[in-house]
């Protein structure tokens, strides 16, 4: 038996159809969305996701500012751009691609971000709505993943959930999303200090590997029929990406996310989500 796949490309094409639509009636009230992306520097991953949430956007309708800065950009330079969004009326939403080049203090850089048009979910007022569970954009990849576990009908209220990783944009956030009544799973949060990690693993129904560890997870380590996500994103010499979890851990599990074409298409469109609703607060604000 091998596990069947958590189809993220596909799922993130029915929700760009749905907000398509959303962003045409949006228009017709003589709103258009405008997504902002900050790149720092020349990494070829990074210039290649950002180039995706823009071809995202065309793709549903929303507006594309794209900021690009050098390797050598100093912080008061990006703290200029990200003041420049947070003026802009076009921009409705945005990101700073992280990671930022070494010596730039990235949580200063969050916080100075309008929370409003914060489409990461990432700033400390949001991540603090999220603890507090009032509404907020959420983070993208772990909101993401739980659609995508929706989509394909696997069980999440009462699941054991193991969550590898403990990173601002996953493992962090991650556990607290699992953990809200609506989803209702139990989880355990391992990280590279984690004393057994397979002891762990073998318990659990629903596997999130976020650690960046290429082939973390062995077939031995997972619960026959459990389903594994990998979220992981090292590369070979070639530049070829290589995931957290073991090639074997196809013939044990019941579900998995392929890496690519799983969680990567979902944390795009749930970014798509998160410009959409702002942009849909922001015309129902004006309009009350
Ligand atoms: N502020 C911020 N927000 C992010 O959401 C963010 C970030 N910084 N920094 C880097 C990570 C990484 N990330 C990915 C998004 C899409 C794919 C994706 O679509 N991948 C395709 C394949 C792409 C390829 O082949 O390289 C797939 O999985 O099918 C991957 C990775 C977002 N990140």
């Amino acid at each position: 038996m091998t596990a069947q796949i958590l189809d993220g490309k596909a799922t993130a094409a029915a929700i760009k159809s749905e907000l398509t639509a959303r962003v045409a009636d949006l228009k017709a009230k003589g709103i258009t969305p405008g997504l902002g992306t900050v790149l720092v520097g020349d990494d070829p991953g990074s210039q290649k996701y950002v180039a995706g949430k823009h071809r995202d956007c065309a793709e549903v309708g929303i507006a594309s500012i794209q900021r690009e800065l050098p390797a050598t950009a100093t912080q008061e330079e990006i703290e200029a751009v990200v003041r420049e969004l947070n003026e802009d009326p076009a921009c409705t939403g945005y990101i700073v691609q992280l990671p930022l080049p070494k010596g730039i203090d990235e949580n200063r850089i969050l916080e100075l971000m309008d929370p409003a048009k914060d489409a990461d979910g990432l700033h400390p007022m949001n991540l603090g709505r999220l603890v507090l569970n009032e509404p907020a954009p959420l983070p993208c990849t772990p909101n993401g993943i739980i659609t995508l576990l929706r989509a394909h009908g696997v069980e999440i209220n009462g699941a054991e959930v193991v969550v590898v990783g403990r990173g601002t944009t996953i493992g962090r956030p991650m556990p607290l999303l699992l953990t809200r009544k609506s989803e209702n799973a139990t989880v355990t949060q391992c990280h590279t200090g984690t004393r057994d990690l397979a002891s762990h693993l073998r318990r659990a129904d629903i596997i999130v590997a976020a650690a960046g560890v290429p082939h973390l997870i062995k077939p031995e380590d997972v619960k026959p029929g459990a389903a594994v996500l990998d979220v992981g994103v090292s590369r070979d010499e070639s530049g070829k990406i290589v995931g957290d979890v073991h090639p074997g851990v196809n013939e044990v599990a019941g579900w998995r996310a392929p890496n690519p074409g799983g969680v990567g298409p979902m944390t795009r469109a749930q970014l798509l989500v998160n410009v959409v609703e702002a942009a849909e607060r922001a015309a129902n604000a004006t309009a009350s």
